[in-house]
């Protein structure tokens, strides 16, 4: 059985009792089995968070010609076929019945990014394992869309992940689109699942990314969050993520 213990940082790595979790540019991870402690060193993740089609991939497509970054695009087609099954067509077309059969999955496929060996310092993620939760589950619920039996059983889980197993995250890019903009980018996208979306979804969407990263008042944030307007065209985005990069690449927010 492996025990996680992520420690500090800064110049000399130590270990301590606690996880710490957050505003890092790396972080130093001991894996302690049997009488050993072993050390790696984890990349610092930069997490890029936003509205349905507010333009996450497309960020990401721009950040990974630079050097020195691992970009995960969200496995978006692993949850359109899992072993010829479509859990997030079938979410769309049912969301109370497969609601959390999407999300479940999605929380593990998203949990294999956060933890996955890549060898760049620095990994730039779409979305994470908690705006899944705080967002997505978070709205099936809310929206009365999802049984309050499955999302106890998400919840018990995500809670068993996040308190045993260290998630860093050391910056939230948040992404702050319009809906009405999210909902024309996401009719010319046209992705088939997508087509049903009205733009009360967009909306709801919206209202709990604002109350999570801007308003901070609904859940743990779990990095600083830098944000960044995202309703320009394609040059105005890019001369922003230039003016951006710096801070972005430092993982930090001031
Ligand atoms: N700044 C922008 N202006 C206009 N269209 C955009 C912009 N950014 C992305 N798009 C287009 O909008 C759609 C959604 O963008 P995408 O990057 O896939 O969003 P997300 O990954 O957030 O869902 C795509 O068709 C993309 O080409
Ligand atoms: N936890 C999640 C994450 C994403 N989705 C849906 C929303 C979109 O239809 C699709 C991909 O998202 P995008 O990258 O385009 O913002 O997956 C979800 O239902 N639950």
């Amino acid at each position: 059985m492996y025990m996680y213990i992520l420690c500090s940082i800064s110049s000399t790595a130590s270990l301590c009792n606690t996880c710490i979790t957050s505003h890092f540019n790396y972080a130093t991870l001991f894996t302690y089995s049997s009488h050993m402690y072993i050390l790696h060193t984890i990349p610092s993740t930069i997490c890029i968070e936003g509205n349905i089609a507010s333009g996450k991939t497309t960020c990401l497509e721009y950040f990974s010609k630079t050097s020195n970054i691992e970009v995960l695009t969200e496995p978006v087609s692993k949850w359109r076929n899992v072993r010829g099954h479509n859990p997030l067509g079938l979410m769309y077309q049912d969301p109370t019945r497969w609601g959390i059969t999407l999300q479940t999955y999605i929380q593990l496929t998203m949990l294999d990014q956060h933890l996955s060996t890549i060898s760049a310092p620095m990994r730039m993620m779409e979305r994470s394992i908690y705006s899944a939760k705080y967002i997505f589950v978070e709205n099936l619920y809310r929206s009365g869309k999802m049984p309050e039996v499955d999302f106890a059983v998400l919840s018990e889980w995500f809670e068993w992940i996040t308190q045993n197993i260290a998630i860093p995250v050391d910056l939230i890019v948040y992404l702050q689109s319009s809906p009405q903009t999210c909902h024309e980018r996401l009719k010319e996208r046209c992705r088939e699942e997508e087509k049903i979306i009205p733009l009360e979804y967009l909306e709801a969407i919206h209202q709990l990314y604002e109350d999570w990263l801007i308003k901070k008042t609904s859940f743990n944030v779990p990095a600083p969050v830098l944000v960044i307007s995202a309703d320009d065209d394609l040059q105005k985005m890019i001369l922003q993520y230039e003016e951006n990069r710096e801070k972005i690449l430092s993982g930090s927010n001031v």
